[in-house]
C-alpha cells in the first residue's frame, strides 16, 4: 500500500481484573513471527465502526466476553505504514475467558507481567505499554 493510503486500526484491551490486581493476556496462533506470544486481544477496527465497539466485537467472538470499555493507555504504535496499534483499558462485565482463536488465556499480576516481558514472551509491539499497564495494575489497587 502506499504511504498515503488509509491507515487501519487495530485495538488491544488492557483487561484488568480489579480485585485480583491482574491483567487478561492471549497467546498468538500466528503469523508465525509471533505465534506462541503474548498479547492484548483484540483487532481490527471496521469501517463505521467506533474503536471502543470494535474491542467489544473482537472480545466477545475471540473470548467470549462482554466488556466494558474505559480508556486510552500507552502510546499508540505504528505496526507498518497502514496500520497502527492502541490499547484501551477493560473489564470484564459478563462470560469466561475461553479462547476460540488463541492457544491460551492466562490472568498475570504486575510481576508477573514484567517477568514475561524480561523473558520476551510478549509480542514486540506490546512491550511499549509495560511500564503503563504495570502502573495501572498498582493505581487500581
Ligand atoms: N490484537 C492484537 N494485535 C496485535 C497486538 N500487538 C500486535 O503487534 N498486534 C498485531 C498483530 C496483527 O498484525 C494485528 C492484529 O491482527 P489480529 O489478527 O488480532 O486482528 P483481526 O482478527 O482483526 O485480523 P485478521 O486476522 O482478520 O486479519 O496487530 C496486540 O496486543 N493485540
Amino acid at each position: 500500500m502506499s504511504a498515503a493510503g488509509p491507515v487501519r486500526l487495530v485495538v488491544a484491551g488492557a483487561i484488568i481484573d480489579l480485585e485480583n490486581r491482574s491483567l487478561l493476556l492471549a497467546r498468538r496462533r500466528y503469523p508465525a513471527e509471533v505465534a506462541g506470544l503474548w498479547e492484548l486481544p483484540g483487532g481490527k477496527v471496521e469501517v463505521g465502526e467506533t474503536p471502543e465497539r470494535a474491542l467489544r466485537r473482537e472480545l466477545a467472538e475471540e473470548l467470549g466476553i462482554d466488556v466494558e470499555v474505559g480508556g486510552r493507555i500507552g502510546p499508540e504504535v505504528a505496526l507498518r505504514a497502514d496500520l497502527v496499534l492502541i490499547a484501551l483499558t477493560a473489564r470484564v462485565v459478563s462470560g469466561t475467558a475461553t479462547p476460540t482463536e488463541h492457544s491460551a488465556v492466562r490472568w498475570v499480576d504486575g510481576a508477573g507481567l514484567s517477568a514475561m516481558a524480561s523473558e520476551g514472551e510478549l509480542v514486540p509491539a506490546d512491550a511499549v505499554w509495560v511500564s503503563d499497564l504495570i502502573e495501572e495494575l498498582a493505581r487500581r489497587a
